[in-house]
């Protein structure tokens, strides 16, 4: 990592490039699977508790984001996509940033532990750890596999929402866990073969840029494939029901064709037209991940207003 801190022109960061370091629109739907995760566990929480909880982690996935941004400072000064981020734009300081994200980590922690508990709060703590430390430190710059491996931070947040709620965790939890554990290198790997060219020139490792983009077409389908029975899967779990199947089913048959799609598809069509196929795919992951986790929700609903199918078959 490169001190930007000295090199950065101040202009007076405002409330704005703060938020902009917590990388908010990735973490709302972070924060959103943390929330269904906390929602859908067997113990039911006060509101106001439950709010103050998912509020937490929030913050600690914020702190997270800010932490990324003071480490790969570097990084993003090189990269067109995240050039106008607070600390290259030199609206924020790289020392600035990390002082937000330690502070933020710290203070939500500790308050998730108050709110909820201390089993969730160490959990949140080390899912930070493992985003700032584990993939942004180490795993990032040194190896293509470091989205496979680090994608173990993004499944964590569900985990983080039911030990809120539960204390513990459960075979569901680590359901919601491997959903989005095998859901990450597909949704990634359709963004780096559109953008490619800035891992290239910052060098970093994405398998586009070792292994080139047949290589990661082939990966994605694969990982697409491996993905899907977890995806169906968690429908026959406590936690899922018949609106769960039928949302899982109709996406995996989308994400497969999509994946298939990109896998067959020649370079020179995908480099004449933009990308937009792999744009499309990247775009579908996220929807595919909201829908599946508020079908989730709506089998929550289901449960508490008796209107869930009785005779469901629940195999784990
Ligand atoms: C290690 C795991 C992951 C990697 C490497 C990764 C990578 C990325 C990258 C590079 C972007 C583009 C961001 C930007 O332009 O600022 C992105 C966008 C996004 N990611 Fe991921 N991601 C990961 C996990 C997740 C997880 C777990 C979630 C949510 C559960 C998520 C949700 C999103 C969303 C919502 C966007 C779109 C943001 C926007 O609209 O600008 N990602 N991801
Ligand atoms: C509760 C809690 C602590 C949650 C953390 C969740 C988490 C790890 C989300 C990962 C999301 C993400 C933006 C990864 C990309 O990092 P990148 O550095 O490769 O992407 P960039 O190039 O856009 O910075």
């Amino acid at each position: 990592m490169t001190d930007t801190s000295a090199s950065a022109t101040h202009t007076a960061s405002d409330f704005g490039d703060v938020v902009s370091l917590l990388k908010p629109r990735v973490m709302s739907l972070v924060v959103f699977t943390a929330a269904v995760g906390l929602i859908v566990a067997p113990v039911s929480v006060h509101p106001f508790l439950g709010f103050c909880a998912i509020l937490f982690i929030g913050l600690g996935a914020g702190a997270s984001g800010a932490l990324n941004m003071w480490w790969d400072a570097d990084i993003d000064a090189i990269m067109k996509r995240t050039q106008s981020r607070p600390v290259p734009a030199g609206k924020v300081t790289a020392h600035n940033a990390m002082l937000v994200g330690l502070w933020m980590s710290v203070l939500s922690v500790a308050m998730l532990g108050l709110a909820a508990n201390w089993f969730a709060a160490a959990f949140l703590a080390f899912t930070i750890f493992f985003y700032a430390v584990i993939y942004s430190m180490w795993l990032k710059r040194s190896t293509p596999q470091n989205i496979v491996i680090g994608g173990a931070a993004g499944a964590f947040p569900p985990m983080v929402g039911w030990a809120a709620a539960t204390g513990g965790v459960s075979i569901e939890a680590w359901g919601m866990f491997m959903l989005i554990f095998m859901w990450t290198p597909p949704h990634f790997w359709a963004l780096a073969l559109f953008m490619n060219d800035d891992y290239t020139k910052a060098g970093v490792p994405m398998l586009t840029v070792t292994h080139g983009r047949r290589t990661t077409r082939k990966h994605i389908m694969v990982y697409t494939v491996l993905l899907t029975p977890f995806c169906i899967g968690l429908g026959f779990t406590s936690i899922g029901g018949p609106v769960y199947f039928l949302a899982s089913l109709i996406l995996s048959v989308m994400f497969l064709r999509g994946a298939y799609g990109l896998y067959t598809r020649a370079e020179e069509t995908a480099e004449a037209d933009k990308y937009i196929a792999e744009r499309r795919v990247f775009k579908f992951s996220l929807f595919y991940l909201f829908i599946l986790f508020a079908a989730l929700l709506v089998e929550e609903v289901m449960r508490n207003l008796s209107i869930g199918l009785e005779n469901w078959p629940v195999v784990i």
